[in-house]
């Protein structure tokens, strides 16, 4: 039997709720993952991650390659065992990560060469080796080598740059032994509706049990970002789940989700509270602000996690000024909540076939009032 069943259980509009079966449990989609790069969700506990909805973590095959090396992680029993989580988890491909973080030396038909931004050693990464890495790993879901090109890239570039990001695609797919993990790939084309599009149905020439939407959240903006959804969720099949890579503001999430989206990974929401900021109903509230400190409300009325359950946001405030670790971790777990209640409550709306109210109503306490 299939390991990675995708099923759609309900549907309103082109949103739908699916089900898709891995080797490592079930889980319910639209979801999101929280992204734990070097193998952790940045101050969170695999039993609290669990605790409040995550399904699905993220991690780097860059991060990993670089420290403590894939063979370290597979002789200690592969991601699962080795950081604690028995859920699924995807890795990407480490091509992104190149781009933002390595210094990268050289792309060529080959792969790309980059000095390490840890000790400045030159690395080679192919589409060979990445699947490598990841099968080393263990992930459930693995994805295929790409380019991520640069926002804004000339139709040359772009143009250049998918070509052989689908046959790094073609050299990924035959790269790949183990029938446990599946492989997405990931169509490119930035911001150009027909490149888009040719990447897209180029990259559905291979049979593959998801697809990636790549190249979008790199610093376009949403105006150029939603029609290249609404285009590749037109051409996706019905039948497979649908990746969105780094879209992560709960304003993008509904709006992708109502174009048909089932998967979202982004560091935002971690990120965000790290820096002292909570996600709200009305947008982010950033507890650095004076205006928090003797304010005993919750982070956010209504929501069931821990540190609306137990803290006001005065003491949330306190922690993030005196900048004691609790703050960023409070933070992180309620930002993470908020995105899984989020796509709770949408899955909820889909089977009731109300996604376009649901939406509307989003957008209205979003939108509605400046807080
Ligand atoms: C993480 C991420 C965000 C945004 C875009 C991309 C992309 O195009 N390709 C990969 N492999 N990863 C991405």
């Amino acid at each position: 039997m299939d390991p990675f069943r995708f099923t759609i259980q309900a549907r309103s509009g082109r949103a739908r709720v699916g089900l898709l079966t891995t080797p490592h449990g079930r889980v319910e989609t639209p979801l999101f993952m929280p992204v734990g790069t070097q193998g952790s969700v940045k101050g969170l506990l695999p039993k609290d991650l669990k605790a409040i909805g995550s399904q699905v973590l993220l991690a780097n095959t860059y991060h990993l390659l670089l420290r403590p090396g894939p063979e370290r992680v597979q002789a200690l029993g592969g991601l699962h065992r080795f950081a604690g989580w028995d859920g699924p988890w995807l890795t990407d491909s480490g091509g992104f990560q190149v781009m933002s973080l390595g210094h990268l030396r050289r792309i060529d038909e080959e792969g790309v060469v980059f000095q390490s931004h840890l000790d400045g050693s030159l690395i080679r990464l192919t589409p060979e080796r990445s699947i490598a890495i990841q099968e080393a790993l263990g992930a459930d879901f693995i994805m295929a080598f790409d380019e991520c090109p640069p926002y804004p890239s000339s139709p040359e570039y772009l143009k250049a740059s998918l070509e052989r990001t689908l046959r790094w695609l073609e050299r990924s797919l035959k790269a790949k032994t183990r029938p446990d993990q599946a492989l997405f790939g990931i169509a490119q084309g930035g911001t150009d509706a027909g490149l888009r599009a040719l990447s897209t149905r180029e990259t559905l020439r291979f049979d593959l049990p998801g697809y990636a939407i790549g190249g979008l959240a790199v610093g376009e903006t949403k105006e150029e970002m939603f029609p290249m959804v609404a285009l590749s969720t037109e051409i996706l099949p019905e039948a497979k789940p649908r990746y969105l890579m780094g879209v992560g503001h709960p304003e993008d999430l509904v709006a992708a989700m109502g174009l048909g989206v089932d998967l979202f990974d982004s560091v935002y929401p971690t990120r965000t509270g790290r820096f002292g900021s909570a996600l709200v109903p009305e947008g982010r509230i950033n507890l650095k602000n004076a205006q928090y400190l003797e304010d005993k409300r919750p982070l956010e009325e209504g929501c069931d996690c821990y540190a609306c359950q137990t803290f006001s946001r005065a003491y949330i405030a306190h922690l993030v000024r005196a900048e004691e670790m609790l703050g960023g971790i409070l933070l992180s777990l309620h930002n993470l909540r908020f995105l899984h209640r989020l796509t709770e409550r949408a899955r909820e709306a889909i089977r009731q076939g109300s996604y376009g109210a649901f939406a509307r109503e989003f957008a209205e306490r979003r939108f509605g009032k400046e807080i």
